[in-house]
Protein backbone atom coordinates (compact mmCIF):
# COMPACT_ATOMS: atom_id res chain seq x y z
CA UNK A 1 0.00 0.00 0.00
CA UNK A 2 1.44 3.65 -1.01
CA UNK A 3 0.88 6.89 0.98
CA UNK A 4 -0.25 8.98 -1.82
CA UNK A 5 -0.41 12.01 0.62
CA UNK A 6 -1.52 12.97 4.53
CA UNK A 7 -2.61 15.81 5.82
CA UNK A 8 -3.33 17.01 9.14
CA UNK A 9 -7.58 17.53 9.84
CA UNK A 10 -9.21 18.29 13.14
CA UNK A 11 -6.17 17.16 14.80
CA UNK A 12 -6.66 13.56 12.99
CA UNK A 13 -5.05 13.22 9.68
CA UNK A 14 -6.84 12.63 6.12
CA UNK A 15 -4.62 10.25 4.00
CA UNK A 16 -4.78 9.06 0.58
CA UNK A 17 -3.42 5.39 -0.15
CA UNK A 18 -2.85 3.82 -3.58
CA UNK A 19 -2.82 -0.09 -3.71
CA UNK A 20 -2.46 -3.15 -6.30
CA UNK A 21 -6.42 -4.81 -6.20
CA UNK A 22 -6.53 -8.34 -6.75
CA UNK A 23 -10.36 -8.38 -6.63
CA UNK A 24 -10.18 -5.33 -9.42
CA UNK A 25 -7.34 -6.74 -11.23
CA UNK A 26 -5.61 -3.14 -11.32
CA UNK A 27 -4.42 -0.17 -8.59
CA UNK A 28 -7.33 1.47 -6.80
CA UNK A 29 -7.30 4.11 -4.59
CA UNK A 30 -8.93 5.30 -1.26
CA UNK A 31 -8.77 8.57 1.25
CA UNK A 32 -8.77 7.27 5.12
CA UNK A 33 -9.72 9.81 8.01
CA UNK A 34 -8.42 8.91 11.42
CA UNK A 35 -9.61 10.90 14.44
CA UNK A 36 -7.22 11.63 16.96
CA UNK A 37 -8.59 9.23 19.36
CA UNK A 38 -6.66 6.14 17.15
CA UNK A 39 -3.50 7.77 18.04
CA UNK A 40 -3.90 6.06 21.58
CA UNK A 41 -6.82 3.80 20.53
CA UNK A 42 -8.31 1.27 17.84
CA UNK A 43 -11.55 2.92 16.11
CA UNK A 44 -14.93 1.89 14.60
CA UNK A 45 -14.80 2.91 10.56
CA UNK A 46 -17.22 4.81 9.20
CA UNK A 47 -17.20 3.30 5.15
CA UNK A 48 -18.60 6.29 2.89
CA UNK A 49 -19.49 4.89 -0.59
CA UNK A 50 -19.89 7.92 -3.29
CA UNK A 51 -22.29 8.61 -6.46
CA UNK A 52 -21.71 8.65 -9.91
CA UNK A 53 -18.86 10.59 -11.00
CA UNK A 54 -16.92 10.19 -8.13
CA UNK A 55 -13.52 9.32 -7.23
CA UNK A 56 -12.27 8.78 -3.84
CA UNK A 57 -11.75 12.84 -3.84
CA UNK A 58 -15.09 13.83 -3.61
CA UNK A 59 -16.60 13.46 -0.60
CA UNK A 60 -13.71 14.02 1.18
CA UNK A 61 -12.85 17.05 -0.46
CA UNK A 62 -16.68 18.05 -0.05
CA UNK A 63 -18.87 16.53 2.87
CA UNK A 64 -17.17 17.93 5.70
CA UNK A 65 -17.48 14.76 7.64
CA UNK A 66 -13.83 14.79 9.11
CA UNK A 67 -15.00 17.63 11.86
CA UNK A 68 -17.93 15.27 12.47
CA UNK A 69 -15.98 11.95 12.92
CA UNK A 70 -12.58 13.59 14.77
CA UNK A 71 -15.44 14.52 17.43
CA UNK A 72 -16.91 11.17 17.97
CA UNK A 73 -13.69 9.45 17.11
CA UNK A 74 -15.17 7.52 13.85
CA UNK A 75 -12.69 6.56 10.99
CA UNK A 76 -13.51 6.67 7.89
CA UNK A 77 -12.94 5.46 4.23
CA UNK A 78 -14.01 7.09 0.96
CA UNK A 79 -13.38 4.56 -1.33
CA UNK A 80 -13.31 4.81 -5.22
CA UNK A 81 -16.73 3.87 -7.38
CA UNK A 82 -15.25 1.73 -9.85
CA UNK A 83 -12.31 0.06 -10.85
CA UNK A 84 -10.07 2.17 -13.30
CA UNK A 85 -7.20 2.93 -15.77
CA UNK A 86 -6.51 2.20 -19.72
CA UNK A 87 -6.89 -1.18 -20.02
CA UNK A 88 -10.69 -0.81 -18.16
CA UNK A 89 -13.77 -1.09 -19.54
CA UNK A 90 -15.39 1.82 -20.22
CA UNK A 91 -18.24 3.72 -21.75
CA UNK A 92 -19.05 7.15 -22.40
CA UNK A 93 -22.22 7.94 -20.94
CA UNK A 94 -21.55 9.09 -17.08
CA UNK A 95 -23.40 6.37 -15.72
CA UNK A 96 -21.71 3.30 -16.81
CA UNK A 97 -17.97 1.93 -16.33
CA UNK A 98 -15.57 4.08 -14.26
CA UNK A 99 -17.14 5.88 -11.90
CA UNK A 100 -20.31 3.93 -12.25
CA UNK A 101 -19.16 0.58 -10.81
CA UNK A 102 -22.99 0.61 -9.35
CA UNK A 103 -21.20 -1.32 -6.07
CA UNK A 104 -22.07 -4.98 -8.16
CA UNK A 105 -19.98 -7.92 -8.97
CA UNK A 106 -20.41 -8.01 -13.08
CA UNK A 107 -20.72 -11.16 -14.74
CA UNK A 108 -20.62 -9.85 -18.45
CA UNK A 109 -18.15 -8.91 -20.69
CA UNK A 110 -16.50 -6.63 -20.73
CA UNK A 111 -17.02 -5.82 -17.79
CA UNK A 112 -16.67 -8.87 -15.30
CA UNK A 113 -12.75 -8.83 -15.55
CA UNK A 114 -12.65 -5.46 -13.09
CA UNK A 115 -15.67 -4.44 -12.13
CA UNK A 116 -16.02 -6.33 -8.79
CA UNK A 117 -16.63 -3.59 -6.25
CA UNK A 118 -18.85 -5.48 -4.06
CA UNK A 119 -16.20 -7.68 -3.19
CA UNK A 120 -13.84 -5.05 -3.24
CA UNK A 121 -16.07 -3.16 -0.26
CA UNK A 122 -17.25 -6.11 1.35
CA UNK A 123 -13.83 -8.57 1.38
CA UNK A 124 -11.06 -6.91 0.37
CA UNK A 125 -10.88 -3.50 1.49
CA UNK A 126 -11.33 -4.38 4.85
CA UNK A 127 -9.18 -6.55 5.23
CA UNK A 128 -6.46 -4.76 3.77
CA UNK A 129 -7.38 -1.65 6.63
CA UNK A 130 -7.44 -4.02 9.33
CA UNK A 131 -4.25 -5.36 8.81
CA UNK A 132 -2.90 -1.99 8.68
CA UNK A 133 -4.76 0.39 10.46
CA UNK A 134 -5.47 1.34 14.08
CA UNK A 135 -9.54 0.17 13.69
CA UNK A 136 -11.33 -1.91 15.69
CA UNK A 137 -13.19 -4.27 13.17
CA UNK A 138 -16.68 -2.38 13.99
CA UNK A 139 -18.06 -1.20 11.07
CA UNK A 140 -20.68 1.35 9.98
CA UNK A 141 -21.74 2.07 5.76
CA UNK A 142 -23.79 5.40 4.66
CA UNK A 143 -23.27 6.49 1.38
CA UNK A 144 -25.07 9.35 -1.26
CA UNK A 145 -26.94 7.90 -4.74
CA UNK A 146 -25.24 5.13 -5.93
CA UNK A 147 -23.39 4.86 -2.63
CA UNK A 148 -26.43 5.09 -0.38
CA UNK A 149 -27.62 2.24 -3.06
CA UNK A 150 -24.45 0.66 -2.25
CA UNK A 151 -24.52 1.00 1.35
CA UNK A 152 -27.98 -0.30 1.84
CA UNK A 153 -27.64 -3.08 -0.15
CA UNK A 154 -24.23 -4.15 1.31
CA UNK A 155 -25.54 -3.75 5.07
CA UNK A 156 -29.00 -5.43 4.13
CA UNK A 157 -26.63 -8.54 2.86
CA UNK A 158 -23.62 -8.30 5.49
CA UNK A 159 -25.47 -8.27 8.64
CA UNK A 160 -22.79 -9.46 10.65
CA UNK A 161 -20.16 -7.05 9.46
CA UNK A 162 -22.07 -3.53 9.65
CA UNK A 163 -23.74 -2.82 12.67
CA UNK A 164 -25.47 0.71 11.81
CA UNK A 165 -26.71 2.08 8.24
CA UNK A 166 -27.64 5.41 6.90
CA UNK A 167 -27.68 6.93 3.57
CA UNK A 168 -28.03 10.43 1.45
CA UNK A 169 -30.70 9.90 -1.36
CA UNK A 170 -30.04 6.61 -2.17
CA UNK A 171 -30.76 4.54 -4.98
CA UNK A 172 -33.36 2.71 -3.21
CA UNK A 173 -35.56 0.22 -6.42
CA UNK A 174 -32.41 0.71 -9.09
CA UNK A 175 -34.41 -2.68 -10.97
CA UNK A 176 -37.23 0.11 -11.29
CA UNK A 177 -35.25 3.15 -12.17
CA UNK A 178 -33.19 4.15 -15.43
CA UNK A 179 -30.50 4.40 -12.46
CA UNK A 180 -30.40 0.51 -12.02
CA UNK A 181 -31.35 -0.97 -15.04
CA UNK A 182 -29.81 0.23 -17.93
CA UNK A 183 -26.29 -0.61 -15.74
CA UNK A 184 -27.88 -3.98 -14.23
CA UNK A 185 -28.39 -4.88 -17.59
CA UNK A 186 -24.68 -3.85 -18.94
CA UNK A 187 -22.82 -5.39 -15.86
CA UNK A 188 -25.42 -8.55 -14.24
CA UNK A 189 -27.04 -9.59 -18.21
CA UNK A 190 -30.98 -9.32 -19.06
CA UNK A 191 -32.09 -12.06 -16.37
CA UNK A 192 -33.30 -10.34 -13.85
CA UNK A 193 -33.97 -12.89 -10.94
CA UNK A 194 -30.10 -11.60 -10.86
CA UNK A 195 -30.69 -8.07 -9.84
CA UNK A 196 -32.78 -8.87 -6.94
CA UNK A 197 -29.06 -9.17 -4.95
CA UNK A 198 -28.56 -5.24 -5.65
CA UNK A 199 -31.95 -3.61 -4.98
CA UNK A 200 -32.23 -2.14 -1.60
CA UNK A 201 -36.03 -2.43 -1.75
CA UNK A 202 -35.77 -5.98 -3.18
CA UNK A 203 -33.47 -7.25 -0.53
CA UNK A 204 -35.09 -5.82 2.82
CA UNK A 205 -38.38 -6.61 1.28
CA UNK A 206 -37.05 -10.61 2.02
CA UNK A 207 -34.51 -10.37 5.03
CA UNK A 208 -34.93 -7.22 6.86
CA UNK A 209 -32.41 -5.43 8.72
CA UNK A 210 -31.63 -5.96 12.31
CA UNK A 211 -31.24 -2.13 13.32
CA UNK A 212 -32.44 1.17 11.97
CA UNK A 213 -31.69 2.89 9.43
CA UNK A 214 -31.77 7.05 8.72
CA UNK A 215 -32.08 8.01 5.33
CA UNK A 216 -31.70 11.96 4.35
CA UNK A 217 -33.78 12.84 1.24
CA UNK A 218 -33.98 15.90 -0.29
CA UNK A 219 -37.41 16.95 -0.89
CA UNK A 220 -36.53 19.06 -4.10
CA UNK A 221 -33.67 16.77 -5.60
CA UNK A 222 -33.42 16.77 -9.20
CA UNK A 223 -33.53 12.92 -9.62
CA UNK A 224 -36.41 12.11 -7.70
CA UNK A 225 -38.10 10.11 -10.56
CA UNK A 226 -34.99 7.92 -10.65
CA UNK A 227 -34.02 7.52 -6.67
CA UNK A 228 -37.71 6.58 -5.85
CA UNK A 229 -37.79 6.91 -2.23
CA UNK A 230 -41.31 6.35 -1.71
CA UNK A 231 -40.78 2.79 -2.26
CA UNK A 232 -38.46 2.49 0.44
CA UNK A 233 -40.84 4.69 2.98
CA UNK A 234 -43.53 2.31 2.02
CA UNK A 235 -41.89 -0.43 2.26
CA UNK A 236 -40.74 0.40 5.68
CA UNK A 237 -43.94 1.24 7.11
CA UNK A 238 -45.54 -1.88 5.49
CA UNK A 239 -42.34 -4.05 7.03
CA UNK A 240 -42.39 -2.02 10.25
CA UNK A 241 -39.18 -1.54 9.42
CA UNK A 242 -37.63 0.88 12.40
CA UNK A 243 -35.51 3.92 10.76
CA UNK A 244 -36.24 7.43 9.43
CA UNK A 245 -36.66 8.63 6.23
CA UNK A 246 -36.52 12.39 6.30
CA UNK A 247 -37.74 14.65 3.53
CA UNK A 248 -35.82 18.03 3.43
CA UNK A 249 -37.24 20.89 2.37
CA UNK A 250 -35.67 22.58 -0.07
CA UNK A 251 -32.41 20.82 -0.59
CA UNK A 252 -31.16 18.99 -3.94
CA UNK A 253 -28.62 15.99 -4.60
CA UNK A 254 -25.64 18.30 -4.53
CA UNK A 255 -22.95 17.45 -1.78
CA UNK A 256 -24.14 21.10 -0.14
CA UNK A 257 -26.72 18.63 0.76
CA UNK A 258 -24.84 16.14 1.91
CA UNK A 259 -22.82 18.10 3.71
CA UNK A 260 -25.80 19.84 5.71
CA UNK A 261 -26.66 16.34 6.99
CA UNK A 262 -23.82 15.02 7.59
CA UNK A 263 -23.03 15.76 11.50
CA UNK A 264 -26.08 14.24 11.99
CA UNK A 265 -25.27 10.88 10.06
CA UNK A 266 -21.96 10.46 11.71
CA UNK A 267 -23.56 10.97 15.01
CA UNK A 268 -25.75 8.02 14.22
CA UNK A 269 -22.77 5.95 13.39
CA UNK A 270 -20.87 6.68 16.73
CA UNK A 271 -23.54 6.03 18.95
CA UNK A 272 -24.40 2.47 17.80
CA UNK A 273 -20.83 1.73 16.70
CA UNK A 274 -19.52 2.73 20.39
CA UNK A 275 -22.09 1.22 22.32
CA UNK A 276 -21.51 -2.25 20.09
N1 LIG B 1 -23.48 14.43 -14.47
C1 LIG B 1 -24.75 13.90 -14.16
C2 LIG B 1 -24.99 13.71 -12.67
C3 LIG B 1 -23.76 13.52 -11.86
C4 LIG B 1 -24.03 13.69 -10.38
O1 LIG B 1 -24.86 14.46 -9.96
N2 LIG B 1 -23.33 12.90 -9.58
C5 LIG B 1 -23.54 12.94 -8.17
C6 LIG B 1 -24.00 11.60 -7.71
S1 LIG B 1 -25.46 11.14 -8.62
C7 LIG B 1 -25.76 9.51 -8.17
O2 LIG B 1 -24.99 8.68 -7.93
C8 LIG B 1 -22.26 13.35 -7.48
O3 LIG B 1 -22.02 13.02 -6.34
N3 LIG B 1 -21.44 14.12 -8.20
C9 LIG B 1 -20.13 14.53 -7.72
C10 LIG B 1 -20.07 15.88 -7.07
O4 LIG B 1 -18.96 16.23 -6.60
O5 LIG B 1 -21.09 16.58 -6.98
C11 LIG B 1 -25.81 14.81 -14.69
O6 LIG B 1 -25.49 15.99 -14.82
O7 LIG B 1 -26.94 14.35 -14.90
Amino acid sequence: MELVSQNQCFGGTQSVYRHASEVCGGEMTFGLYLPPLARSRPVPLLWYLSGLTCTHENAMTKAGLQRHASEHGLAVVFPDTSPRGEGVADDQAYDLGQGAGFYVNATQKPWARHYRMYDYIVSELPALLLESQPLKGIHGITGHSMGGHGALTIAFRNPAQFRSVSAFAPIVNPTRSGWGRKQFSAYLGDDEAHWANYDACLLLAEHGWHGDILIDQGATDQFLELIRPEAMAQLMAERRQPGILRMQAGYDHSYFFVASFGEDHVRWHAERLHAA
